[in-house]
Formats: C-alpha cells, structure tokens, sequence
C-alpha cells in the first residue's frame, strides 16, 4: 500500500499504492506510518518525499470507510507525526491532492505539484468538513478569506492558483518526483520550525466577523438547509480564533455532528450512485467494460430551438464538428446567431477560443451524408420525428448513428421506420442542454451495444452524467415528474396555495418549488403534451367529468392557467406574477388565488388545511413509488440510476440523495404505510397506490437501497 524505496542514497521515497486514487485506506495509513518511522530512526536518510503511484498523488480518505467502524491508525496522528518529523519532507504532488490527500500535502514540509495537477478539499461535497487538520492548517497557510472560499465550495485548484495562493512552494512541467527529490536534497539542514503550518499563526482579517457572516449568507442562500458548509465556517472560525491544539478539538467536534446527521451519509451515496450509473448493461449480456464505442468526429443536430442549440454548443465544444440543419432560412439564421453568442460567451469563461470553425449550418439533410451520427432536436411530434428518419435513413451512410432528443416518445418506433434499427438509440438532454448534466440514454430494444456504448461515452465526453434507461413513455425522469405534478395540482384543489407547496418543497431543500420551477420552464409545454395525449383540448368527449380522464382523476388547474395565456416567466404571468415578461422575481398573484377559489366553489370543494408534512409526503412518496415501478418494470438498472437522474436533471437536493435514497432513509415501512393512507384518500388516484416491489422490499425487511437490486425480478429488465 506504500512502497519504500532509498533514493538518491539519502532521500526516502515513499510511493502510494492504493490504485485506482491512492485513497487513505486503513492499509495505506499503516504503510504511510511505518514508512515514516523507518525514514525517520533510518540515519542514511536526510531527507522523505511522499508521491503517488500511476501519477495521482491522492484522492483522500477512502470514502467506502466512512461507512464502518473506524479500523487502522486514524490518519490525524499519521499525520501529525509527518509534521513533526525532524527531517525534511516533500509532497510531490501529480494527478490530484484532494480531500485527506492534500491534507497529506500540507503537512509536508514543502510541497512540488505538476503543472497539470489539481488540488482541493472537496469534503464539503460529501457532506463533511477537512477534518484531519485541513480546516485548521489552510486558514494558517493561505489566509481566512482564500481558505473559506476553498473550503465551503469544495473546489478544485489548478496547481498554478495552488502557486499563487501560496499553497505549493513550486510547480513544474516535469517529473514532479525527481523534482521533489531535487529539491528534498536542498531543503536538508535549514531550519524547519516556519515550515510546519500548525506552527503558523492565522493572519487574522480585522473584519472577521462581517466575513464570516457574510459566508454563512451565501452558503445559506445557495445551499438550503446543507449542514456541512456552515460546519466549515465555524471550523474555519475556530482556526482564526483558537490556538491549533484547541482548533482541532472544534474540526473533530463539528466532523462527528455532520457525521451523525444523515446529511453525510446523502452526499457520499451520491458520490458513489453518480460513478455506479455510467455502468449500464443491456439484456444481451453487452454492458460498459465489454462494448466499445464508435469515436465520433462529426455529427450533425437537426433543429435549432432551445435544445438543438444547446446540443450543437456541448458538441462543438468538446470539439467534434457539428453540422446544425433547420428547416426554414430565418431559423437557420437566428439559430446560427445564438450558438455562436453562447459558444463566445463560454470560451471567454473558460478562457480558451470559441471552436466556431467546428460549425456549418445548413437547410439541406443531403449535407449529413457523410456524418458519423446524428441527434435529432425537431418539435417533439411523433409524425414530424419519423420523416425526419425515414429521410435520415436515405441520406446518412448505412453506419451512421441516429439518436432522438425526444423527451419521452418512443425510440423504437422511430428505430422501425429507419433501414438501422439497431443504430438508432435516444440522448435525451435536459434543457438548457449546454448546461445541464443530465443526458439519459434510451435503450431501445433494437439498439446495438456499440449505440449505447457510443451515446454513453459521448455523453461522458460532453461532461455529461450519462445514465442508461429503457424505452417508455416519459423514459425515467419525465415518466416519475407527471405523479408528482399531478400531487401538487390536487394539492391546490383540495386547499393549498401554489406559495404554500413550493415553500414548503423549498424548505425540503429543492432550490425551487414545483410551480416556480414550472413557471420557469413555460407552462405552454405541458399544456401541449396534455392536448395531445386527449386529456384536453376540444377532442376532449363532453360527457367526460370535467376532473376525470380516461377513468382517472384529473387537474384541469393548469389548462385553465394556459387558457388565459398565462405560460409562466415568459409571459410575465403563470402560476405567479412577474413585473414583467422575462422576469424571474415570483410574486403571489390574488388572480390565482380568486381562480383557485372560483374553482373550489364550482365543484362544491371544502379547503382545508393542508399541513407541509402531508405536501412533502403526498409530492416525494408518490415520485419514488413510480420509482419503485419503473425498477419493477425494468426501465432502470437500479436505484443509483434514477436518484442520479432526479439529482442532475430535476435539481433534487443533493443532501437528501435521490428520491429513492430518501424514501430509504424515511424508512419503507412508513412510506408505505402513508401511501396506503393517501390511496385510501384518493382511490381514484392510481399512483398512490403502493407499487408492488415497495411492498416487497418492506415484506423482506426494508433492505438498504444499494440491495434492493437483488429484489427485483430481472425477467423484465430492459438494461
Ligand atoms: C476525526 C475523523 C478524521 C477523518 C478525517 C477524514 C478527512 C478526509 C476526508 C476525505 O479525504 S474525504 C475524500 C475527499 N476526496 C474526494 O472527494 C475525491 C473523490 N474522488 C474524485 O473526485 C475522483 O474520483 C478523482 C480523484 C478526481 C478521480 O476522478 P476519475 O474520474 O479519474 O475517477 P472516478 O471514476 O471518479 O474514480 C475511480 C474509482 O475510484 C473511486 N474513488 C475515487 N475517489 C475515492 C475515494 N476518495 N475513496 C474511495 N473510492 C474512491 C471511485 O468510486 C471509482 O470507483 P469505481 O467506480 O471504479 O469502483
């Protein structure tokens, strides 16, 4: 777990060995300990540099620990004793120092990074603080304001900010170990006292408390009810005001809080649940490591609307050259416009020049003839989308990919009407597509392993979180979002105000409420799906109860909302008011409340009130038993896969891990128990009636969530 080599005939060089991070394990603090003491009683050595192995210094604790008992020496005493050592030591910093790894580094007495490395204390994105001293040592070394900044967000630096921050004392293009060597050589005999940053005072702003409190505003306001960054600050207040000894007395008392809060636990579920996703499987045994996929070079976006745009930017960034087909010149042009302005606009912001020669931009699909794949963003019509493949079809050659944006139509028979069935796949993004993480791809049945291969390891290469889904109505994400729309409008009915429920959705840790959030995204774009599939609109038959459709209860709330031209922020009028179309400042709007109230009294309904808790219940419990569903149906793999898809595609707060991780943590039992309350309720509500595999799992004794996949009968599984 640490190699021990003499180098130099006087430098130790203790090497990491834990691939594939060099995590902290318990065996590598073991190896790390006895490695030190040997240099250190060993009179050859003058000198240590700690490195990693395969060019990765250090990905930090080994977070899979965190879930037991604490076993092997604790790394602070490890790390303590490093410090204190009477001989020079030199972390030699590649790949990446993060978490515990940099906090290795900071006891170092000296610290070489390469130019490419990336250093941070990330522990604040797994719910905790840097509590093997980082909290209290960065503070002493860089400074109050820099040291927070890093510490709350939990961002990674490049080695040349670790340089100007003062963190690292050089950075080079070469080998940072034989660099590190070099320069352990030089350090042997001079004075080490001013190296050992626990021995540093903290440079103390006089505005101490306005910064702190300035702090606590912003994390507050950015991350709404998470523990671990205002933990951070006080951590960090504990190193500008307390003696070290005592400051790290404060880190330890803040770690074990968080620890025990649960939040933890969410954070490091969704570290693992986003990796654990990207490891699709397909029924016919093809799955991530046995299938390769197509490089692709070239590629072409039929459409220019919102997602077309956004998807053409993702490609050209990541430079493969795009080819953006609209249907009429104006589009075309107004396209062509705004995909330049974003692809400006994001160059600048990360420094480099804006690929615009990767771009053409056409009317004719007799262009795409010779492009490795194709994504198709037109309007989201089944009709339109199908003559769009069959032209695909003729034009592209026979092995060119052909993938849908649909956001919930069906991929296959779009895959039947094109002469490559087994080619075609879905990319379904999430708008903004250029920002958004989210990319599910939609597994057809025909599709070839290498399409799913090729869509999954372009999503990875755009910086998307790819998960693998199966082909049904709405896929994952949009299939769990309409029982949960459908909650929150018979919320308003039954006596709720749409301030209400999102408050009460936004003290749950969502950063908007389901109506804000709807105003946001245009009220127009479910009005149409819901004219479309007959459930309003003048196909709708007369004789039908005005709030039932096809045997169900319906909302009409929402139809009544559009029919007023009310389509949310753009319109300066949805289920709030704004000041004016475009803006984005919510207020409650007294012509909703008198609609609702008109409503109530059209259909003799009694308001009553109607407590945060049964909001939070009746939203997120019948968002996760159509979870539980769509497991038993075999449309996602696991668990991880839809918690990640409601994590970077539905903004659910990251501190409650996923729905379904939620429901876990609530307790099976009594979610069923409540769903059964609400069904009794509603009986004419079918999503509220517990789905079977809940009632399994609490049958079998509410296994944690990372087991249920030994629960579900694989006979169905479209992945
Ligand atoms: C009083 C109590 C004292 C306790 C003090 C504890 C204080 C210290 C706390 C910490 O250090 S918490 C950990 C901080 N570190 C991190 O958050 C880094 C996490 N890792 C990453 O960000 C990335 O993995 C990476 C290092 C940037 C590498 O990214 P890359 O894309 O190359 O690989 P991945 O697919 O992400 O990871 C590969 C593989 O490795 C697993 N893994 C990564 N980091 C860790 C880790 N720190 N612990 C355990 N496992 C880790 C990851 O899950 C992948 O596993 P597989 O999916 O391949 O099984």
């Amino acid at each position: 777990m640490a190699r021990y080599e003499l180098v130099k005939r006087s430098v130790a060089l203790i090497t990491l060995t834990n691939p594939p991070v060099n995590a902290l394990s318990s065996p590598v603090r073991h190896a790390i300990a006895k490695s030190m003491e040997r240099a250190l009683s060993d009179p050859k050595v003058t000198a240590v540099v700690i490195c990693g192995e395969n060019g990765r210094f250090c990905g930090g604790a080994d977070i899979r620990e965190f879930a037991g008992p604490l076993r092997g020496p604790p790394l602070i005493p490890v790390l303590d004793a490093i410090e204190a050592g009477r001989k020079p030591v030199v972390a030699a910093i590649e790949g990446v120092a993060l978490g515990g790894g940099f906090e290795l580094a900071l006891v170092c007495h000296y610290r070489i990074a390469h130019s490419k490395a990336r250093l941070g204390l990330p522990e604040v994105t797994l719910g905790i603080l840097p509590a093997a001293g980082g909290s209290q040592r960065l503070p002493r070394l860089i400074g109050i304001p820099a040291a927070l900044e890093l510490i709350t967000t939990g961002r990674h630096i490049s080695a040349q900010e670790a340089l100007k921050l003062g963190i690292v004392d050089q950075v080079t293009d070469q080998n940072a170990c034989e660099m590190a060597v070099e320069f352990a050589l030089k350090s042997v005999g001079k004075p080490l006292s001013s190296r050992r940053v626990s021995m540093l005072t903290t440079p103390c702003p006089p505005d101490l408390d306005a910064l702190l409190e300035a702090a606590t505003m912003q994390v507050k306001k950015k991350a709404r009810g998470v523990m671990a960054p205002l933990a951070c600050i006080q951590a960090v207040r504990a190193a500008a005001t307390m003696p070290f000894s005592k400051g790290m007395k404060r880190e330890s008392e803040l770690m074990t809080t968080l620890f025990n809060s649960g939040q933890a636990q969410a954070f490091q579920y969704c570290f693992f649940a986003q990796r654990t996703a990207g490891k699709w499987t397909l029924p016919s045994g093809a799955q991530w490591n046995n299938s390769k996929p197509r490089e692709i070079r070239s590629a072409a976006v039929i459409g220019l609307g919102t997602m077309g745009r956004g998807i053409v930017v993702s490609l050209a960034r990541v430079g493969i050259s795009v080819i953006a087909v609209e249907s009429e010149k104006k589009l075309l042009e107004n396209g062509r416009q705004m995909v330049i302005g974003m692809l400006e606009r994001d160059a600048k912001r990360r420094g480099v020049s804006a690929s615009l020669n990767l771009l053409k931009f056409t009317l004719s699909l007799q262009d795409l003839k010779d492009v490795d794949l194709v994504i198709e963003a037109v309007f989201e019509d089944m009709a339109l989308k199908k003559r769009v493949f069959q032209e695909l079809s003729k034009v592209c050659r026979p092995t060119t990919l052909l993938c849908t944006n649909t956001s919930g139509l069906d991929v296959d028979a779009l895959a039947g009407v094109t002469n490559r069935p087994h080619l075609v796949a879905g990319m379904h993004f999430f708008s903004p597509a250029h920002v958004m993480k989210l990319l599910e791809v939609v597994c057809g049945p025909r599709s070839s392993s290498e399409t799913i291969a090729t869509a999954m390891s372009l999503g990875k290469k755009m910086g998307k979180v790819s998960v693998a889904v199966g082909n049904c109505p709405g896929f994952v994400g949009n299939r769990m979002l309409k029982p949960y729309l459908d909650q929150a409008t018979f919320l308003l009915e039954e006596g709720a105000t749409p301030e209400q429920i999102d408050k009460a959705l936004e003290d749950f840790g969502f950063a908007m409420g389901v109506f804000r959030m709807s105003d946001l995204a245009g009220l127009d774009v479910g009005w149409r799906v819901r004219k479309e599939s007959g459930l309003t609109g003048p196909d709708v038959d007369s004789k039908n109860p005005p709030r039932r459709r096809q045997g169900h209860r319906y909302c009409p709330i929402p139809d009544m909302v559009c029919e007023q031209g009310r389509f949310g922020q753009k319109t300066g009028r949805g289920w709030y008011m704004y000041d004016k179309p475009g803006d984005t400042n919510a207020k409650p709007d007294p012509l909703i409340q008198n609609l609702l109230e008109t409503y109530r009294s059209r259909y003799g309904i009694q308001p009553r009130n109607i407590s945060d808790q049964e909001i939070i219940e009746r939203c997120l419990f019948v968002l996760a038993n159509e979870g539980f569903r769509i497991l038993e149906d075999g449309m996602a793999a696991r668990p991880e896969d839809i918690d990640v898809i409601y994590l970077f595609g539905y903004a659910f707060p990251r501190h409650r891990g996923g729905p379904m991780f939620y429901v876990s943590m609530v307790g099976l039992e009594r979610v069923l128990e409540r769903l059964e309350h609400y069904h009794q309720a509603h009986p004419d509500v079918p999503h509220l009636e517990p789905s079977a595999l809940l009632k399994k799992l609490v049958a079998c004794g509410s296994p944690p969530v990372q087991k249920w996949r030994e629960y579900i009968k694989t006979m169905h599984s479209h992945l």
